[in-house]
């Protein structure tokens, strides 16, 4: 498993601070009061879970940061970090540091988080300020209607302090025990308290009367008015029961999940089947907008069977799916389970906007903004020298993973734009207007075209590949390949060439289109990205038929959105990545559509959910991309205006068949050449020419210039398996080299065209 590294590009890079290795969470030293780990490999019936589905009270997330304090029955310190392997204290010592968190918190480590913190706090408390504020005269109502019981409560203190109450038990104490002289002291203190207090009282009352009545009389109405309010309110106060219901409401959200502990993961892998004693690695840390738990699953089990068993691992921790991630990491051993747990439902959560949609552009030597992980960091994909192949089951988001592929293309002025959206759906319709080609329908007509664009990328494939194979070396420093130096300069003709073949399946299935398609594609997968033409296949049905083997083996990246079985797994994501446990099996395309596995190469795979852009957005990006290509003079073919003719795919033998005299079973080679040349002169005028004129040429001449003829004719034939022979005509230069009519329809029929009758 990696996880994205620095990555320079014109857009917002990824906020490496959120980098999960660098233990960006802090780590929550385990509870001293026992030293000990939670209950590791107990039973789980005897280990309290959080109840099913509980509201949550909101708290501010910036305070989510005690983690894992459950008390245990069979403690065991983990706390203790394992020590390094071999007893060198110096390596141990560096292995610890490489493991270290962070000591800066991640929402201190870069500017923007930390506005985007402060920001959120301001945000947060002028909500809930705003929040209480609306609610204030209910909150006052409610307080006031507690006033009466208030009162009460106040008069009864009052009157059990002015009649002295409290001496009333030492009295009747000292009456029993007869203690005269002890009860007549008491009865005496006792009068005059209740003489003193009361008169206390009567000043209090008469002062706060007189005053009350002055203030009554002078203030405005609306201060008098609150004074009574007030008092009434204070009265309210001192009236609640302590059981009774909070004044204040309490907001909660079913969203904010609870903490994650490792009673609870120890208690969802028994569920799932993962039995015996599970060891964490380190204690349980906050990453960026989750948890994350690092453990080391009992011997005998690998991370393939927690993965695999995703949703009813998030059933066991009764979370909703989205927010359960578990990941193998495989740099360590199988059996490491690496297990993140976001604090809120992505799905319910605002939608991550591409980095791109308000501004920006690309340049396709450096990395796109493809999509974000689960922890809603932007993850980058670098199209150039690659080639990408989408699948998924119909509705698990491909369009909207080429989308993102296709306006990151659009941003880029210098990139032609082929595009071949072959579901007739139109989805690719926003980008249409800054693209060389552009075809949408998946009729025989449209597959004629998809089949033309492939072979015009295998001849242009060859252009490019004869002008940079004669570059000077120093032109091509790291390999024959094109460079950005290269790519700029027009006359070359090196530019980025993206060519999306959207739903590919439709093509390669086709009865009549189908083979040739896949063969080309094969060769393009295989050969094309160094010259920087960039393939993208998507398909819906990842199986052998669907999906030609040349593409599957060889493509470079491979995104898998969720399909149902091993076999679509691995024809998308490549040989035995079932079983290294990258299994795209793990998602529901109806939850998590658009989300999938993003394989940049065998060892590198991460979980990713592309951008999702509506087409609305779709069309105002793609008129940026429209106005950025205009201004740099780089629209071509259809957003030029221009019409593209279909390839030429007739050979020569179709093209002798044209000129082939009608009643004619021989041709002298010489003959069929000047016919050539008169009907199609660009090609066959060259095998014609000569430095002098004919009638000028002596006859020696004009015997070695036929020669010439008949020789290049029989070059030009041999690789079709026609022979040039000596042919006998009279009346029509005697005997001389040339074709026979059976040769020619022979080879036709080989080729798959036959001849036309006379
Ligand atoms: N990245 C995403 N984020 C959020 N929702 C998405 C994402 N991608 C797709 N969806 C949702 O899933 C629906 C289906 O997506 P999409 O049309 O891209 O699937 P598809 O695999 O191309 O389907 P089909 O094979 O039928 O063409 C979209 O309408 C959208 O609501």
């Amino acid at each position: 498993m990696t996880r994205p590294g620095p990555h320079p590009a014109p857009w917002e890079l990824p906020k490496e601070e959120d980098a999960p290795t660098e233990t960006d969470g802090r780590v929550v030293p385990f509870p001293d009061r026992t030293g000990t780990r939670p209950a590791i490999g107990a039973d789980p019936a005897q280990t309290p879970t959080a109840p099913a589905g509980a509201d949550v009270e909101v708290i501010d997330p910036t305070d989510v940061e005690v983690l894992d304090t459950d008390d245990t029955t069979q403690p065991r310190p983990v706390d203790v970090l394992p020590k390094g392997s071999g007893g060198d204290w110096l390596e141990d010592r560096r292995t610890l540091l490489d493991t270290a968190p962070a000591l800066v918190p991640y929402y201190l480590r870069s500017r923007e988080e930390f506005t985007d913190a402060a920001r959120f706090l301001v945000e947060y408390y002028a909500r809930m300020g705003a929040y209480r504020a609306t609610r204030s005269p209910v909150y006052l109502l409610k307080l006031v209607s507690r006033s009466p019981r208030g009162m009460g409560r106040a008069l009864s203190h009052w009157g059990r302090w002015a009649l002295d109450i409290e001496a009333n038990e030492l009295r009747k104490h000292a009456a029993g025990g007869n203690r005269t002289s002890e009860y007549m002291m008491l009865s005496r203190q006792h009068t005059a308290r209740i003489r003193a207090r009361l008169l206390s009282s009567l000043v209090v009352a008469l002062g706060v009367t007189v005053i009350g009545a002055v203030a009554l009389g002078t203030a405005p109405a609306w201060a008098s008015v609150s004074a009574i309010v007030a008092a009434l309110a204070g009265f309210g106060a001192a009236g609640s029961k302590p059981d009774a219901k909070p004044i204040i409401d309490r907001w909660t959200s079913p969203h904010l999940q609870r903490e994650l502990t490792s009673t609870e993961v120890v208690a969802a892998l028994e569920a799932i089947g993962v039995k015996g004693k599970v060891d964490f690695v380190n204690p349980i840390q906050t990453d960026g907008p989750g948890w994350r738990a690092e453990v080391d699953l009992p011997p005998g089990y690998l991370t393939d069977k927690v993965l695999e068993e995703r949703a009813k691992l998030a059933g066991a921790m009764r979370r909703p799916l989205t927010t359960v991630w578990p990941e193998s990491d495989t740099e360590a051993h199988p059996g490491r389970l690496v297990l993140w747990v976001a604090k809120k439902d992505p799905a319910k959560s605002k939608r991550r906007l591409w980095p791109l949609m308000k501004h920006g552009q690309t340049d396709l030597f450096a990395d796109i903004p493809f999509g974000f992980d689960p922890r809603g960091r932007v993850i980058p994909l670098n199209l150039m020298y690659t080639n990408l192949l989408m699948g998924g089951v119909p509705g698990s988001g491909k369009t909207s993973g080429v989308m993102v592929v296709a306006l990151a293309g659009a941003l880029d002025p210098t990139c032609e734009m082929w595009v071949y959206e072959m579901k007739g759906s139109g989805d690719l319709d926003p980008v249409q207007p800054v693209c060389h080609r552009y075809v949408s329908g998946d009729d025989d007509e449209h597959c004629g075209s998809a089949l033309d664009a492939l072979r015009k990328l295998e001849k242009e494939l060859k252009r490019r590949k004869k002008i940079i194979a004669g570059l000077p070396a120093e032109q091509v420093p790291k390999g024959r390949k094109v460079y950005p130096h290269l790519a700029k300069d027009r006359k070359l003709g090196l530019h980025p060439l993206l060519a999306i073949f959207d739903e590919a399946h439709t093509l390669f299935e086709h009865e009549e289109y189908g083979k040739e398609a896949a063969d080309i594609a094969g060769r393009l997968i295989r050969k094309a990205r160094a010259y920087g033409i960039i393939l993208v296949v998507t398909t819906q049905r990842p199986d052998a038929k669907s999906l030609p083997k040349t593409v599957s083996d060889n493509v470079s990246t491979r995104f898998c959105l969720a399909v149902t079985g091993h076999i679509a797994n691995d024809l998308v994501l490549g040989t035995s990545m079932y079983r290294n446990g990258v299994r795209a099996t793990m998602f529901d395309p109806k939850k998590e559509a658009g989300t999938g596995w993003l394989a940049k190469s065998s060892h590198d795979t991460q979980i990713v959910r592309a951008a999702f852009i509506e087409q609305a957005e779709a069309i105002e990006i793609a008129k940026r991309a429209l106005a950025l290509r205009t201004a740099a003079g780089t629209l071509t073919g259809e957003a030029a205006g221009e019409t593209i003719a279909a390839e030429d795919t007739t050979t020569l033998l179709d093209h002798l068949a044209a000129v082939w005299p009608a009643g004619e079973d021989t041709m002298h080679s010489v003959r069929l050449v000047q016919a050539l040349a008169s009907y199609r002169p660009d090609t066959y005028g060259p095998w014609a020419a000569s430095d002098l004129p004919v009638e000028e040429m002596s006859r020696e001449e004009q015997r070695a210039h036929e020669t010439r003829m008949a020789t290049t004719l029989s070059n030009a034939l041999a690789p079709f398996g026609v022979n040039t022979g000596q042919i006998t005509k009279r009346g029509d230069g005697g005997s001389r080299k040339g074709v026979k009519r059976t040769d020619l329809e022979a080879a036709l029929a080989r080729s798959g065209t036959a001849m036309e009758d006379d």
